[in-house]
């Protein structure tokens, strides 16, 4: 038994006063969140509502108009993403952080292994040792024997296999998913989502995933509910300390 409490880790994400406006739409109307690491966090809400938005801004992809996002998971304390260049977020993104699209966004004309090897070639990993670590991620979901098969040759429930492997080969602390299941059949999509929390959270990292489906955001320790450009409903603020 521990006499007293460990000291609260620094949240992996923390954003603040986030605004993003196209013309006369506000995007995103002052967003303040908190994600720890080890969470699942599902963000729901009507279309336009801003989840897109938000999960861009999270991970370096956009930049806000205001406020800021600090990420604390490289190993070197807090770095605010948003005061970055677009070479250095794109550099955070890589080494950092994993993506996964509702499409895939598998390149056609490389093998499943080649797909998920590209990563860790882009930040200067030898093709062997590359593909190596590759083929095991690939193994871990369930497509051993899928190594070489092009996107063609894959099922949607296998692209979506071979796009998590990919998104966490370079061992990521935080992977953000917009809509991943959202292009399957309900039990493939379940599988997916089985391997994607697997991957991720069984592994104590961080997923921050869009979805439209209730059943999805069911399966995440969090649920945060965006309208019009504005957080809603968090789960975690709901329940003294947190859902988990
Ligand atoms: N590049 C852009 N240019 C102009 N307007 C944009 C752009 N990106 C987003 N918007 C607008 O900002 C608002 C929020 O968009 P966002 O894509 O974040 O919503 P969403 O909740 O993810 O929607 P969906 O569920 O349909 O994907 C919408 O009104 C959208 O039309």
């Amino acid at each position: 038994m521990m006499n007293r409490p460990a000291p609260l880790p620094a949240p992996i994400l923390a954003a603040r006063g986030l605004r993003k406006t196209y013309g006369t739409t506000h995007a995103l109307d002052g967003v303040d969140l908190n994600v720890e690491a080890g969470e699942s966090v599902a963000i729901m809400g009507p279309s336009g509502s801003g989840k897109t938005t938000l999960m861009h801004i999270l991970s370096g992809i956009l930049t806000p108009d205001a406020g800021s996002v600090q990420f604390a998971g490289d190993g070197t304390g807090a770095t605010e993403v948003t005061s970055l260049n677009e070479e250095a977020r794109a550099k955070l993104r890589r080494e950092h952080l994993g993506f996964v699209f509702q499409d895939g966004l598998l390149l056609p004309e490389l093998t499943a292994v080649e797909n998920v090897a590209l990563p860790l070639m882009l930040s200067g990993v030898p093709r062997q040792g590359a593909e190596s670590h590759a083929a095991q991620w690939l193994s871990a979901l369930g497509l051993d024997g899928m190594q070489t098969r092009r996107l063609g040759e894959l099922s949607g429930g296998q692209a979506q296999r071979v796009a998590i492997a990919r998104a966490q080969v370079a061992d990521p602390h935080v992977v953000f998913a917009d809509e991943p299941t959202g292009a399957l059949d309900s039990a493939t999509s379940a599988s997916v989502l089985d391997a994607l929390l697997d991957s991720t959270v069984g592994r104590g990292r961080t997923l921050v995933m869009v979805t439209h489906d209730q059943t999805t955001a069911d399966r995440c320790s969090r649920l945060v509910r965006m309208a019009d450009g504005r957080m809603v409903a968090d789960s975690a603020s709901a329940a003294a300390g947190g859902a988990r």
